[in-house]
């Protein structure tokens, strides 16, 4: 089973698809490996969260290493909020031997944001930090640059980024800092401003070659939106979108209609999507359906279609 498939689709320059799916509340696994299988034949990789929203929830590489067992190639969220640098490191190393290669790092949300707020936030590193930390133990370092006996990692590392974000420098400046700390590939916040996505890509990201993949959202009601505005750090659906959906006789076909648009405006502006549908991943083939993107070949298929050419 290829397991490198989404890091050889971002050096092929292929259409990038990648799905978010949340690991359990709780020990039984079933649940979201069901979703996963509805997704195999339709996206590179499942992206799994790391304490989204300081909601707590199996653990990012429990759920990952679980994925891979079944042969769905994962992408690991890994955010600095509940770790020290110790711990960053040998999760990290761990995940290699595991064979969990794609990784996203992140900062992660406040505590406060979520259902223990009284919880204690390490946060020693943020994102470009744990960037650097990667790019260290990738060339056979740890954190304070002593050898690592057993060998490097060669973990396949990528960072989010959010073109709405109000301070244009401090975006551009955040933005380099990631790229010159080895992030390959970026994910974006979810998104709904889509002429400040072309702005960002023509202007910040297109000459950094590295791919981005916007970050579309299936909003199932007006409620679901205002429940992001209030609960989600930094996102904010316009009012338009939320009137759109209050409008709609059925809502859950309205927002699917609209992640359709918006992924293909993602095809005519930047080089991929992650998906999000809280809860409905069941629908994700329908958000691509109707926005024309087949199921993708296998990858095994891929090889022996290119040894036949050959
Ligand atoms: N110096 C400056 O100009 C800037 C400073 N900051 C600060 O740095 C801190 C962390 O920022 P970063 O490390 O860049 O955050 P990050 O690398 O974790 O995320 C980058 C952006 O993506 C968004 N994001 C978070 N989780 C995401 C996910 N799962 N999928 C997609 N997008 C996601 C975040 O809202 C953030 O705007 C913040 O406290 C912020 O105040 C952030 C941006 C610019
Ligand atoms: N700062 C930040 N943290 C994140 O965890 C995060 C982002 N941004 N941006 C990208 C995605 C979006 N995320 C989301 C967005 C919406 C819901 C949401 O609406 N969830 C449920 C409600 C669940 C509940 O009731 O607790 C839903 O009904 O859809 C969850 C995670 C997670 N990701």
């Amino acid at each position: 089973m290829n397991m490198r498939r989404f890091r050889e689709a971002v050096a092929a320059g292929e259409f990038l698809i990648t799905a978010e799916v949340a690991p359990p509340k709780g020990a039984d696994p079933s649940g979201m490996l069901a979703h996963a299988e509805l997704l195999r034949s339709r996206v590179h990789a499942i992206n799994i969260t790391d304490g989204s929203r300081a909601v707590m929830r199996m653990s990012a590489l429990a759920a990952t290493a679980l994925l891979r067992q079944q042969g769905i190639e994962p992408i690991c969220q890994f955010a600095c909020r509940d770790r020290n640098r110790i711990a960053l490191q040998a999760d990290l190393l761990g995940a290699q031997a595991l064979g969990l290669d794609n990784i996203l790092a992140l900062t992660g949300d406040p505590v406060k944001a979520g259902d223990s707020p009284e919880a204690r936030a390490v946060f020693e590193l943020e994102s470009v930090r744990l960037l650097q930390l990667i790019q260290k133990l990738n060339s056979g370092l740890d954190i304070h640059e002593k050898s690592l006996p057993d060998g490097a990692s060669d973990l396949f590392v990528g960072a989010a980024v959010d073109p709405q974000l109000k301070s244009w420098s401090g975006l551009e400046r955040r933005f380099w800092r990631k790229v010159d700390a080895g992030a390959q590939f970026f994910q974006s916040q979810l998104i709904c401003d889509f002429d400040r996505l072309d702005r960002f890509m023509e202007q910040i990201a297109r000459p950094s070659g590295r791919p981005v993949l916007a970050g579309i959202f299936l909003l199932k009601s007006a409620k679901n939106a205002e429940f992001i505005n209030r609960n989600v750090p930094g996102v904010q659906i316009p009012q338009t979108i939320i009137d759109r959906l209050a409008a709609a006789a059925d809502p859950l076909a309205e927002g699917i209609a609209i992640a359709a648009e918006q992924v293909r405006w993602a095809q005519q502006l930047c080089q991929g999507v992650h998906l999000m549908a809280v809860r409905r991943e069941d629908l994700i083939p329908a958000i691509l359906d109707q926005a024309g993107i087949a199921p993708l070949q296998p990858s095994s298929d891929r090889q022996s279609s290119t040894l036949l050419m050959s």
